[in-house]
């Protein structure tokens, strides 16, 4: 008999075709993202979920008794509470790699609409702003040769470094919760403190996961650090900054700019002073929103997911429930 999966989200017609010769699918045929309480209902005697980031926590898995593994559609895993999924022995897996590339060209976006104002300029001239010759008070900073600093240098952290030293021609600064050498060799990075890291940097650019030790990595203690003319980027978590003490050295004119991928708040609160400062270019969450990569990560997130279920040894387990 084929295990009984849940699929929370919409997958392509493709990965269900797959799950679907391994596993009996049920899934959530309603309209937009499916409610907590819906999924908390629907989920019954799954022994598998495929989701997109939804919470995994004592009270989902308390109402799912037969559930064995959870494969997680992205590859941040912080919505898993690993404690209760330990204890109840629950594999959880996600999807690496897949999209290293397509985060970082997105990060190398952020980096230049917000250097070199894109997003302003792209509203002034549609504003019909554009009168004549613009002046020095709309120019921007130039990326090449300027100091990238790279918080959480893993895998995507490697591929935005690499587009840095290779494409932009900058100095590559990072610090990481290992020092690594194979990329202090090939890219020329040079392993630093956070604070270092953030008084030397034109770019500071957030990539760790969220973690315990990463809630408010970035608070007004480390904004402070930063030069009057650095723009930060973020393409973590939310919960890394804290908002209001990024809000205040903005407010304040104490860093350039900012580029942000996540918010606290996910989808963002329309008042949030972030979208109103000209200086910010915020984004809906879309690191590796291309069609290619979303696909490949909804496969490998599938296969996963049948991998658990039916084989020994199941890919992508995350590394805190490796060996439960
Ligand atoms: N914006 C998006 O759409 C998007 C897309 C993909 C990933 N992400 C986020 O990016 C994160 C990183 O992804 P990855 O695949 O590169 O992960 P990874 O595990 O390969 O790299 C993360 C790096 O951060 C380092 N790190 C962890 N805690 C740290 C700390 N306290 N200080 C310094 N370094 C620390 C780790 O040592 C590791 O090298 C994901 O967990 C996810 O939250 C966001
Ligand atoms: O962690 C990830 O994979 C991204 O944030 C997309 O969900």
């Amino acid at each position: 008999m084929k295990p009984k999966i849940f699929l929370a989200r919409k997958v392509p017609k493709e990965v269900e075709d797959y799950i679907a010769q391994h596993c009996d699918i049920e899934k959530w045929n309603g309209p937009g993202i499916i409610p907590r309480h819906e999924l908390l209902k629907l989920l019954g005697d799954s022994e598998g979920l495929l989701i997109n980031r939804e919470l995994i926590d004592p009270e989902l898995l308390d109402s799912a008794p037969k559930l064995r593994v959870v494969s997680n559609n992205s590859v941040g895993y912080n919505n898993f509470n690993i404690e209760a999924m330990k204890s109840r022995g629950i594999i959880g897996t996600n999807t690496p790699s897949v999209l290293d590339e397509t985060v970082a060209d997105l990060v190398l976006g952020l980096i230049l609409a917000t250097a070199r104002r894109i997003s302003e300029l792209d509203r002034y001239v549609k504003t019909g702003q554009w009168q004549g010759i613009i002046g020095n008070e709309l120019y921007g900073t130039d990326v090449h040769h300027a100091t990238i600093g790279i918080i959480g240098m893993g895998r995507i952290g490697e591929c935005i470094a690499e587009r840095a030293k290779f494409g932009f021609k900058m100095r590559v600064l990072y610090c990481n919760r290992k020092q690594r050498a194979e990329a202090e060799e090939r890219l020329g990075a040079e392993h630093c403190s956070l604070e270092q890291l953030l008084q030397e940097s034109d770019f500071v650019v957030l990539m760790t996961p969220l973690t315990p030790q990463t809630i408010n990595i970035m608070s007004d203690r480390e904004f402070g650090f930063m030069k009057r003319t650095a723009i930060f980027i973020n393409a973590s978590r939310g919960e890394t900054v804290n908002e209001s003490a990024l809000i205040k050295v903005l407010e304040e004119g104490k860093i350039r700019g900012a580029g942000l991928d996540v918010f606290d708040k996910e989808p963002v609160d329309p008042n949030n002073p972030l979208l109103k400062m000209p200086n910010v270019v915020t984004l809906p969450h879309i690191g590796s929103a291309t069609a290619k990569t979303r696909f490949d990560m909804a496969m490998l997130a599938g296969q996963n997911l049948v991998k658990a279920l039916l084989e020994n040894e199941p890919a992508n387990l995350v590394p805190e429930l490796k060996n439960i």
